[in-house]
């Protein structure tokens, strides 16, 4: 009886280390084959990812397909995964900023391909697929940013929320407008808000589809701030500038922070603590550390 419980606790904690770095969440075992969903949804074509890097570490996300608010069509899941891909093999990257086209955040799932894929076996393929995505993006080892402009809703709420912070311009919005539409959020933000808000003010949001203005936002910790630009390239410029306060230094210390922190979020505490360790050894004696201490600095 011991012998199991010590045997299952081992497995979670070894599931959980191997989901963070980067393993699916859902596979095979769960009924999950992802090349069947993939190849449905390449049927649904329009839109695009576009990820632009700068020399400074910064990448910025932009969800294209305006004419529908920047709703997700099909080829566009396929295409976040792989720009998730890339960016988790960005060595020399600290930062994303995520945001939508023409000054509006995203609209969530292309409600034609809702439509197309109604049967309950696609819907949770869909947003399993999905899920397994943003899960990855929560986990990047950049500091990532999500800029509101004008309205974030379903399954673009949920998007905020596997970014490390969001940043809303004035007028904004971010609506779960799951319940209108007779659903629950499928792409893991329920679970992230409530992490992010507790469960009680998530079940208000959720449960009474509430318009969440940057007010409010702020007010319930689930935005940073309130940026003052509400024009496309102010606020990028300006939730930039906020980003890089927390940028600065080498990229294998910034990448290492937000590892030592997703480990803290997510582990228990004695596999977050072993976790901290090993990502401890990659920096102990590494270019930065060497540099910092020939320089004998002192942080007045
Ligand atoms: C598990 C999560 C899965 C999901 O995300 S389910 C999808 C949840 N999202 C929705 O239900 C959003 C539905 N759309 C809306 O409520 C409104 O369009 C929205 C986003 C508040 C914007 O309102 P407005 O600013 O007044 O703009 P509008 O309604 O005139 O929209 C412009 C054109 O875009 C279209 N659009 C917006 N969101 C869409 C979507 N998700 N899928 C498909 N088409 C969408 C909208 O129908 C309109 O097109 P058209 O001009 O009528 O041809």
């Amino acid at each position: 009886m011991a012998v199991s419980f010590w045997n299952n606790l081992l497995q979670i904690t070894k599931n959980r280390v191997l989901q963070q770095r980067g393993v699916s969440l859902y596979n095979y075992t769960h009924g999950f084959e992802e090349h069947v969903i993939k190849k449905k949804l390449e049927q649904f074509a329009g839109g695009s990812i576009n990820l632009s890097k700068d020399g400074n570490g910064i990448g910025v996300l932009t969800v294209n397909n305006p004419r529908l608010m920047n709703a997700f069509t099909g080829t566009m899941m396929l295409e976040l995964q792989e720009k998730v891909t890339e960016l988790e093999n960005w060595k020399e990257g600290k930062g994303l900023i995520i945001r939508g086209a023409e000054n509006t955040f995203c609209s969530g799932s292309d409600l034609n391909v809702v439509k197309a894929l109604s049967s309950m076996q696609d819907g949770v393929n869909t947003c399993m697929f999905i899920r397994n995505t943003l899960t990855r993006l929560m986990r990047l080892p950049l500091i990532s940013v999500a800029l509101v402009q004008g309205k974030a809703v379903g399954g673009g709420a949920e998007l905020t929320t596997a970014c490390d912070f969001r940043l809303m311009t004035p007028g904004s919005e971010i609506r779960f407008v799951h319940k209108e539409i007779g659903l629950v959020p499928g792409w893991g933000g329920a679970t992230r808000l409530v992490q992010l808000i507790g469960s009680g003010n998530a079940l208000k949001l959720l449960s009474g589809a509430l318009k969440v203005d940057p007010e409010r936002a702020v007010s319930l910790r689930l935005a940073e701030e309130i940026l003052p630009s509400s024009d496309e390239t102010g606020s990028l410029e300006e939730a930039c500038t906020w980003l890089n306060q927390y940028t600065k230094g080498p990229a294998e210390v910034i990448q290492a922070m937000k590892k030592v922190v997703i480990a803290g979020r997510e582990l228990h505490l004695e596999a977050a603590l072993r976790e901290e360790k090993d990502i401890f050894g990659t920096v102990w004696g590494g270019p930065a550390h060497v540099q910092a201490l020939a320089q004998r600095p002192k942080h007045k």
